[in-house]
């Protein structure tokens, strides 16, 4: 980066996402939250939006997640963000699999870069599936919400946005993130084509959508931290053993006639 933050042209590939991991970790442990235009470049990520709107428009999405909002007094039931899950690995999907790769690649070097080859104190060893999001954009947002508020192994949230000519003003849709200790600052991140974001899924950074008033689409990926995520399987383990013999003795109590 010159003086003015913008990148000399690196010449190859590599140098292109040894670059990239350089800022995802400065920008990680200085601020939790981290954006990288032009991520995929213009012919892969138009090859990405082509899927993502062919699946919206086979009627692949969820419906997503029930809002109701009160509306005088009768209450009008609005349909969230829609949501399918993918793992990028059938033929239907090879763009978004090149896009998962793409970001796979940029986080395990950076987990590799890192002091003692740790991001963020993290040791990153595995990941969800892409959750693919669509806004349909009747005034539909996300409400403020922290990813992981309670250790689910979920350290960093990668979020790729689809969306050309987007225009704030007009198309809302703005990512509100509330990081912890800015005071009263906040990071307003408009969700623009080939933009990813980082931000850490921890309770560090409280995040909304603004209502979207047109279609608004975005990736998702959340990366596991290995002993966290692997506390968490413990802990729900346990959790579903105790249960399964409490219900075993209540099953036992009843049969057995007792009260
Ligand atoms: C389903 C689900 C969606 C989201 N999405 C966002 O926070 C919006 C990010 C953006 O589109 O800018 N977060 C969680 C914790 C769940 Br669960
Ligand atoms: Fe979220």
């Amino acid at each position: 980066r010159d003086e003015e933050g913008i990148i000399e042209e690196p010449c190859g590939e590599q140098e292109v996402i040894d670059e990239m991991c350089r800022i995802v970790i400065r920008d990680m442990d200085q601020f939790g939250v981290c954006v990288v235009d032009n991520f995929l470049g213009y012919k892969r990520g138009m090859s990405v939006l082509q899927e993502v709107t062919g699946m919206y428009t086979k009627g692949v999405f969820k419906d997503g997640q029930l809002v109701s909002k009160k509306v005088k007094n009768d209450l009008k039931t609005i349909r969230g963000d829609q949501i399918t899950w993918i793992d990028g690995k059938d033929e239907s999907c090879k763009n978004i699999g090149l896009l998962i790769s793409q970001v796979d690649a940029i986080i395990l070097r950076a987990n590799k870069m890192a002091n003692n080859g740790k991001i963020g104190n993290y040791t990153i060893n595995g990941r969800t599936k892409a959750m693919v999001a669509c806004y349909p954009g009747h005034g539909t947002h996300y409400v403020k919400h922290v990813d992981n508020p309670n250790k689910d192994g979920r350290c960093i949230t990668a979020i790729y946005y689809l969306n050309r000519d987007w225009n704030i003003q007009q198309n809302g849709g703005l990512l509100r993130i509330f990081p912890e200790g800015w005071q009263d600052k906040v990071a307003d991140i408009e969700p623009f084509f080939d933009r990813i974001l980082f931000f850490w899924s921890d309770r560090r950074n409280p995040h909304e959508v603004q209502p979207a008033f047109k279609t608004r689409y975005a990736i998702t990926l959340w990366y596991f931290d290995a002993s966290e995520r692997q506390e968490a399987c413990r802990r729900h383990k346990t959790e579903m053993e105790a249960q399964a013999s409490e219900s075993n003795n209540i099953v036992n109590k009843t049969s057995s006639g007792e009260s």
